[in-house]
């Protein structure tokens, strides 16, 4: 009833009238002679004329009616407004023989008064007209040239907004949102995307450079956007992507808009010196017109080093092919952009704020010492010095103009100080705010969180849930085999005693998809234990990409061709971005060295707003017990426990 629906019933009051003949014919006859004298209703009509009219407009019709009928009057004339009128619009339409429309922004402007951020209380007239101009020619932008087709709230364009309905993003996650009016403004802005694990941070950084493309898809131009990853896996993912935005088109080569530059083909490289490919030369010569190159720091170092010989050289060695030639100078000329995914792992931040931290202890330590009168030596840690890194070099040694020309996007899910200080020297910035802009997807209730640990947990996804399991050692009897020393027959028999847990909990779990990272049992031992237990399709990184016909491809979401639920199996070096479909589970084996170590694998699951679990498992030693309260802590996580038969348990 709060919207009620206004009905109109015609009742017909006249209940006393005659009744209807029931054929045109006698309602004719009953009519008769006087029928000119009556209405149709049969009451008599006064023969006075005047009377006759004054009754008929006594008769008003209603108000709405009234007004309809002048807005239509009004809408059906012709627009002209030629007519030399002498109100306010009139004068306004009179400026136009003088100022006539010509761009789409005199379009803007003329119709700025009706426009709904136009103040409505501002006189329409030329003057004001004019005020506005000077004020559009003040704040002009250069123009975006993103297309309009709204993919939710931003203007994607109609191809890619049909593609990303089509692969079930419905619309963009908060971060999505927050990136793509920066990293597609006209005038270049550097950008940092800090979001959590499985938020989107790969589309954030795709779309809008996508949409930025001079010329799309095939006018880019080879090299046009360059992505660094920490894997070749990563970059692969990546190109999978891109392929779904921009798939290849097979009237134009069938190639990938986004090449992946792996390792070296073999085949490329020839077995006798003569024949002999330096690898760079092999990279350079796969590259086939692609837009976007993603690949590891080395390898591209490797390529970028290569293409600034071949472009230099073409003249002078023979060995160079035009075509070589080409791709080598487009390679050194087109590029506009360049993404470090997992920015913080590129730029190895973790060294460096360990360094720094270790740096720090030692002088409080030694002014403990001067302070003191203890006149013992101090025992020194060993200082671990943070080394420069594959992509610090790779940028160092870009052979472009300046990186001052280029875009630089970070995407990851943890960035710190460290990382943008690290930037901001590597841009020589005057600070880390104008080295690159912070983007987050802020909308994340926690942010705004009175509650510091329920702040700390942001960087993980809210619904992802956190448990333990103590593994139970006296669950496996001792070792007893000669062939081993004691220290192996310890370390058998925790192995054996972890895998067991593992087992044991897996069988209390729904059947979905886990990811296990084995920590030092490593991948072959649990993929063995797996399959002689039975499981079918045990995964390792080999066999993600689903080339080999006893593993349907990873990306299929439908449960039907799997022989079973997928259990994947993946060191931690190659956990950060990685995208597996469905995953629910996570099982680390050991808890891992570092906060972020820990949301790089825990967040492979609870991805954008779904379920997940991340189960940590530990054995009661005292260094993974504090690792664990240690990362609780500075993540602010509360732990469920998994129960175990043991009386071992910790809670935390
Ligand atoms: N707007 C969206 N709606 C639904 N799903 C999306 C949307 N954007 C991305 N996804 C999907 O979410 C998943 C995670 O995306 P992505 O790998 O980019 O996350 P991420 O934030 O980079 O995570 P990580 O920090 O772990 O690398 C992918 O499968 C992607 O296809």
């Amino acid at each position: 009833f709060q919207n009620p629906t206004v009905y109109v019933i015609r009742i017909d009051t006249n209940l006393h009238a005659a009744p209807r003949s029931s054929s045109p014919s006698q309602r004719n006859k009953s009519r008769g002679a006087n029928a000119a004298n009556h209405n149709r209703r049969g009451h008599e009509l006064r023969l006075n004329k005047d009377t006759r009219i004054k009754k008929k407009n006594t008769k008003r019709a209603p108000r709405w009616e009234r007004e309809g009928d002048q807005l239509y009057a009004e809408i059906s004339k012709q627009i002209t407004r030629d007519d030399g009128g002498e109100d306010e619009l009139s004068a306004y339409f009179d400026a136009l023989k003088k100022d006539p429309i010509e761009t789409v922004d005199d379009v803007h402007r003329f119709l700025k008064p009706w426009t709904s951020d136009g103040s409505g209380d501002e006189a329409v007239g030329r003057e004001n007209i004019a005020r506005q101009s000077v004020k559009a020619e003040e704040e002009k932008e250069p123009a975006n040239n993103a297309p309009t087709f709204m993919w939710g709230s931003l203007p994607v364009g109609p191809v890619l907004a049909s593609r990303l309905y089509a692969s079930g993003r419905s619309s963009p996650t908060d971060v999505q949102k927050g990136a793509f009016p920066i990293i597609t403004q006209a005038k270049r802005t550097n950008a940092i995307i800090a979001s959590p694990t499985g938020t989107g941070k790969t589309l954030a950084y795709l779309l809008p450079l996508l949409c930025t493309s001079p010329g799309g898809q095939f006018g880019e131009g080879t090299g046009g956007v360059l992505i660094v990853t920490p894997t070749i896996e990563l970059a692969c993912q990546i190109q999978r992507e891109v392929n779904v935005l921009w798939p290849p088109d097979e009237t134009k080569g069938g190639y990938s808009a986004c090449f992946a530059v792996g390792d070296v083909d073999d085949s490329q490289t020839g077995d006798d010196d003569s024949d002999w490919t330096s690898p760079g030369r092999s990279i350079l010569k796969s590259i086939t017109n692609s837009p976007i190159i993603a690949g590891t720091p080395k390898m591209l170092r490797m390529l970028y080093r290569e293409a600034n010989y071949v472009s230099s050289n073409a003249k002078i060695d023979r060995t160079i092919s035009s075509d070589e030639a080409t791709t080598a100078r487009a390679l050194l000329t087109n590029m506009r952009a360049i993404v470090l995914d997992e920015a913080d792992r590129l730029l190895r931040t973790e060294a460096v704020a360990r360094e720094a931290a270790e740096r720090k202890e030692r002088k409080v330590a030694q002014r403990m010492v001067e302070e003191s009168d203890d006149e013992s030596p101090i025992k020194k840690k060993r200082l671990i010095i943070a080394r420069e890194t594959q992509t610090e070099m790779l940028l160092r040694d870009l052979p472009i103009p300046s990186l001052q020309d280029v875009q630089i996007i970070c995407a990851s899910a943890t960035v710190g100080r460290t990382m943008r200080r690290q930037l901001m020297q590597i841009l020589d910035a005057p600070s880390a705010d104008a080295a690159a802009t912070l983007i987050t997807g802020e909308d994340d209730a926690r942010v705004k969180s009175k509650d510091s640990e329920r702040r700390k947990s942001v960087l993980l996804p809210e619904k992802l849930q956190h448990s333990y399991k103590v593994v139970d050692l006296d669950a496996i009897e001792d070792i007893e085999d000669e062939g081993m020393s004691v220290a192996e027959q310890n370390e058998e028999r925790m192995t054996r005693a972890t895998v067991k847990s593992l087992w044991d909990t897996i069988s209390s779990l729904e059947a979905k998809p886990i990811l296990i990272f084995p920590g030092k049992i490593g991948v072959e031992r649990i993929q063995q234990e797996f399959i002689a237990m039975g499981l079918e399709d045990v995964r390792t990184l080999r066999n993600l990409d689903g080339a080999s016909p006893e593993y349907p491809p990873i990306e299929s979401t439908n449960p039907s061709p799997w022989k079973s639920i997928p259990v994947y199996i993946i060191g931690e070096r190659f956990a950060r971005g990685l995208d597996l479909p469905n995953v629910e589970y996570v099982a680390m084996l050991s808890p891992p060295s570092s906060a972020a170590g820990y949301t790089h694998m825990a967040g492979r699951t609870g991805r954008v707003g779904r379920r997940g679990t991340a189960f940590t498992f530990v054995r009661p030693k005292n260094n993974e017990v504090k690792r664990l309260v240690a990362i609780a802590e500075t993540l602010g996580i509360k732990f469920n426990v998994v129960s175990s038969d043991s009386e071992t348990d910790i809670h935390l």
